[in-house]
């Protein structure tokens, strides 16, 4: 689907970006069920970044950052801009310019299958990028993509208006018709890790807390005193 930008897309949940953002990408993953990420070459231009938002997803050509410009009008506060592209390309897409324009209209991040740069000037900005690569190489306008149609960015199926989860861990996407059922799941699973982060830290071993000694041994696990008397 080339040549389309759709104005509209769902909103999250009230409430659930700041709910997310705290949770993090490792503990909304796991809710989840073990999925949503991204591919983990997609790292943050700068450490100790965290965000949530809705996601508006664009389809750029390689080499040609037409698309985002056309995006930028249809972002709303709090949203995410997620850039797919039709093939590899790892060209210098998006820098501080545009970061400005989408910093004037709430945008609180970008997530990138391509290449960034100006990163010193978006970090002094604050505004956190998660790509594939760091590139000065610059790109043209000039092949229509489309704005706000489903994406597959960097191996992740992303639609308008899911919720993008990214902090030094990684970036995990959200269905939006998903969202209120994994706030709960990962919640109860954040509580669940305080008391055992207490436990632990009190120096209770993982061994019992998880009650894995009768698995070990059922599985053949043999403890000796010394390398000496293992049998060989
Ligand atoms: O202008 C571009 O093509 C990308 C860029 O460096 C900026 O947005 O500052
Ligand atoms: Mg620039």
């Amino acid at each position: 689907m080339i040549g389309v930008a759709v104005k509209n897309k769902p909103a999250l949940p009230e409430g659930a970006a700041a709910k997310l953002a705290k949770l993090g990408s490792a503990t909304v993953h796991e809710a989840m069920g073990r999925v949503g990420l991204l591919k983990p070459y997609m790292r943050p231009i700068y450490p100790g970044a965290s965000i949530a938002g809705a996601a508006v997803t664009v389809l750029a050509q390689p080499g040609d950052n037409w698309m985002l410009h056309v995006a930028v009008e249809l972002c709303s506060p709090g949203d995410v801009l997620v850039v797919a592209c039709t093939t590899d390309n790892s060209d210098g897409m998006f820098g501080d310019l545009l970061a400005t324009s989408l910093q004037s209209r709430g945008v609180v991040g970008l997530i990138i299958d391509a290449g960034v740069r100006d990163i010193a000037t978006l970090q002094e900005m604050n505004f956190p990028v998660w790509s594939k690569a760091v590139n000065p190489r610059g790109t043209v306008k000039a092949t229509l993509g489309s704005v706000n149609i489903p994406v597959v960015c960097a191996g992740g199926l992303v639609t308008p208006g899911d919720a993008v989860v990214s902090d030094d861990d990684g970036v995990v996407i959200v269905p939006n018709g998903q969202i209120a059922a994994v706030l709960a799941k990962a919640e109860k699973r954040a509580s669940e890790e305080e008391g055992k982060r207490a436990r632990l830290a009190s120096g209770e071993l993982g061994l019992d807390i998880y009650k894995m000694r009768p698995k070990l041994e059922e599985a053949g696990l043999k403890y000796y005193d010394s390398l000496n008397d293992v049998p060989r």
